[in-house]
């Protein structure tokens, strides 16, 4: 009994500091939000990467002094930087693009509630709005006509996946759109296999998934014997089957937190190919936006060369003279002219840079056709390393 009140005691001072860890956490977003606005005015990056070095490695020597290990302490604070960086990005952005500040937006996204897309909007937008209209589209081209026509804000839609690739699909229908590409977000996808109700993995014989999912969990599907998969147009529409279902043979491979819509459990965890298996998605609106100075901006070109030989090295050659990083180069087939292909560039730099515009120029003097898709923030937050002597002691 004096055990169980002790527990009991000792939970209630843990929930007592979690509370005011939170305060403090709150508070040092505030002033962050400060750094921002000084930013704003003195036009200095976001990221300084000198200072959050300087800053890890103090905390670790504290952190060491009151018997914290280095890796949790680093672990920690790059999380909190990170949430920091984001929050400033997100407030320097708006102050550059004023008319996109709105508390409510509209977001047209594949499935229903909990597919991925749909956490992928909310996601992106808990930093943004105070509240989502959603719009669950049954295909990619549906998101975009309902972008195009007016009726949402925005789309978003995944552009590709660290173990299945680049979703083909949303390329092309990019190659004849007139929105314009004004985010990014990178989403961890944590495959789970999901049931209605008490079951087990062997009573399971029929599989409900998206083909995407699908693709990505291909290893341990494969060693589930006598299985069957029904595809779905998404992961909701998997979920929403099983749930009307609830037959102890049933199972959908969705998220955890999609699932809870749904009211399914977790038969097992981590079935993706990949341990760490991200997918990208672009948001797409009607007009463009201004990337602020302050930020690391991507900017996304389609361009197609003529056929003569090393047509494609030569635009290259150009973005290696200004110095121009590319993160992602995609080819697609152009529809109507067999064996010929439409580039897909990424480009670490801000449309509006002198660097950028002459480049510009240059590529569409090589190329037969050029298309800036949009330019808008980078959201990777690659996290500052420490020395290794900070970590070990030394
Ligand atoms: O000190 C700054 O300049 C900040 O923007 C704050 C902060 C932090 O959260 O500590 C965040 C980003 C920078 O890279 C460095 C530090």
């Amino acid at each position: 009994m004096e055990e169980k009140l002790d527990l009991l005691k000792i939970r209630e001072q843990i929930s007592s500091l979690d509370n005011q860890l939170l305060g403090l956490a709150a508070k040092r977003r505030e002033l962050t939000m400060n750094v921002a606005k000084s930013k704003a005015h003195i036009i200095r990056p976001v990221r300084d990467q000198q200072r959050e070095q300087e800053l890890l490695v103090k905390l670790i020597q504290q952190g060491k002094a009151l018997g914290l290990d280095a890796h949790y302490v680093t672990r920690l604070f790059q999380l909190i930087i990170e949430d920091s960086v984001l929050n400033q990005q997100a407030f320097l952005q708006e102050l550059k693009n004023p008319n996109t500040k709105t508390p409510t937006v509209s977001v047209a996204f594949l499935g229903d509630k909990g597919s991925y897309s749909y956490l992928a909007s909310y996601r992106y937008f808990s930093r943004r709005a105070e509240e989502i209209i959603e719009y669950g589209c049954a295909s990619f081209n549906d998101i975009l006509n309902q972008v195009e026509s007016g009726n949402v804000d925005y789309g978003m839609l995944p552009i590709e996946n660290t173990s299945s690739g680049s979703i083909n699909e949303v390329y092309d229908l990019l190659q004849h759109t007139n929105l314009s590409i004004v985010g990014e977000l990178s989403q961890p996808i944590e495959h789970c296999l999901l049931s209605a109700g008490n079951t087990s993995l062997d009573a399971i014989d029929t599989i409900y998934a998206h083909a995407q999912p699908v693709q990505q969990c291909s290893n341990f599907l494969n060693k589930q014997s006598d299985i069957r998969i029904e595809y779905c147009e998404s992961s909701a529409d998997a979920m929403q089957m099983v749930e009307k279902l609830t037959q102890p043979n049933v199972a959908v491979i969705g998220s955890e937190e999609g699932g809870q819509l749904y009211g399914l459990q977790a038969l097992q965890k981590g079935i993706a190919n990949q341990e760490e298996n991200h997918s990208r998605f672009i948001l797409v609106a009607r007009k463009p936006v201004d990337v602020a100075e302050q930020i690391p901006a991507k900017t996304t070109l389609i361009l197609a060369t003529g056929q003569a030989p090393g047509a494609l090295v030569d635009c290259l050659v150009v973005l290696k003279q200004y110095d121009i990083n590319m993160t992602k180069l995609e080819s697609r087939p152009i529809q109507g002219r067999p064996w010929e292909e439409m580039f897909y560039i990424d480009l670490e730099a801000n449309l509006k840079s002198i660097a950028m515009q002459e480049c510009l120029t240059k590529l569409t003097e090589l190329t037969r056709f050029i298309k800036v898709l949009g330019c808008y923030p980078s959201e990777q937050v690659n996290p500052t390393s420490v020395p290794f002597a900070a970590l070990h002691n030394e």
